[in-house]
């Protein structure tokens, strides 16, 4: 097929994201504009400057670079601004519903309150239902390279904007801080009625994996890519509907893997997997959902069907009510039969 067929057909597919950090869709002009209101000077002179630093090794080089641009994020109009330019992002690719994460933390942890940072990011979520009818639910992560008593305390926080926070996840540097170090906050988590995901398998092993699942407890794993080296462990995800929420661009740009043929995702779809696409940190990554589906597809060479069946899955795999999922795979499924 076309490029230029493939990505039209893309484009018009109703979708969902369900793996993205809003502090990693800070784009570099959004960045210098922030800034300069807030009277901060980047170490960089110019946008191309901020661009041309984002070349990744690992996934630490990455973490780096992107709690430092965080730091210029500082009221809540900063944190609106930064949803709000996501969100109409993605409305123009057809992104339909969105699960997104924050890192409260990156910011309590340099003295912004965790309402400013969160109600900022409320109010553009909510307006963009209204305004541009796309659901949302809203993940907030424990940052992993912190110990589990600052979790303890980022879920204190949290609890006078429970009604507004869907779930729990588990980012930040993953190798030497298993999914075990916070066995009690997920606990505890659980027991506030938040829902539980969290990365794992993305460096780190597929051991991480399965304390992901039998230790916090998740419902749904954020890369997993590693999955594919446990046959027990893939048969576990596909028995119990375990999703993967992938991210094929994330992958190339941190060295995950090397090039997009050797992604894993058609072989986890093979296997019955429930693999879903995202783009975890777009404005460092240089893909949105679209561009993560073309490049995907187009170095795997993927069907029409298993484009669909990605689609699919992930309003699977969303926190929506049962009535809207059915709504929105009738949605996919005509679609794909209008083509
Ligand atoms: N890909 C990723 N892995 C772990 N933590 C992250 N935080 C933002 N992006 C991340
Ligand atoms: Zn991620």
């Amino acid at each position: 097929m076309e490029s230029s067929q493939l990505k039209t057909i893309i484009q018009g597919i109703p979708k969902a994201e369900l793996h993205l950090h809003l502090e990693g869709s800070f784009e570099p002009e959004l960045m210098f504009e922030i800034a300069k209101r807030n009277n901060i000077v980047l170490p960089y002179d110019s946008i191309e400057s901020v661009k041309a630093a984002y070349k990744f090794n690992n996934l630490q080089e990455f973490l780096d670079i992107y709690y430092a641009g965080a730091q210029v994020l500082l009221y809540e109009q900063d944190f609106f601004d930064l949803t709000w330019a996501y969100l109409t992002k993605v409305h123009s690719e057809n992104v339909v519903h969105v699960e997104v994460f924050f890192d409260p933390q990156t910011h309590t942890e340099r003295g912004v309150a965790f309402d400013i940072v969160i109600n900022g990011i409320h109010r553009a979520l909510e307006k963009a239902k209204t305004d541009l009818n796309i659901s949302y639910k809203l993940i907030m992560s424990y940052l992993r390279h912190l110990s589990e008593e600052a979790a303890f305390e980022t879920l204190k926080a949290s609890l006078p904007f429970k009604d507004i926070i869907d779930g729990i996840g588990l980012d930040s540097s993953e190798m030497g801080n298993p999914p075990s170090k916070f066995k009690e906050v997920f606990k505890a988590s659980a027991k506030q009625g938040y829902k539980l995901v969290a990365h794992a398998g993305e460096e780190g092993p597929a051991d991480y994996i399965w304390e992901a699942l039998d230790i916090l407890k998740v419902v749904r794993i954020d890369h997993g890519n590693r999955c594919l080296t446990d046959g027990a462990l893939v048969k576990r995800l596909v028995d119990e509907k375990i999703a993967l929420t992938l991210c094929p661009t994330s992958n190339v740009a941190l060295k995950v893997i090397q090039k997009m043929n050797e992604h894993p995702v058609a072989k986890m779809l093979e296997k019955g997997i429930i693999a879903t696409i995202h783009s975890d940190d777009p404005a460092y990554f240089g893909g949105y959902m679209n561009e993560n589906y073309y490049q995907t597809a187009k170095a795997l060479n993927l069907s029409l069907g298993q484009i669909q069946q990605l689609a699919i899955n992930a309003f699977e795999a969303s926190w929506m009510s049962t009535a809207e999922k059915e709504n929105r795979i009738k949605e996919v499924k005509d679609y794909f039969n209008s083509i």
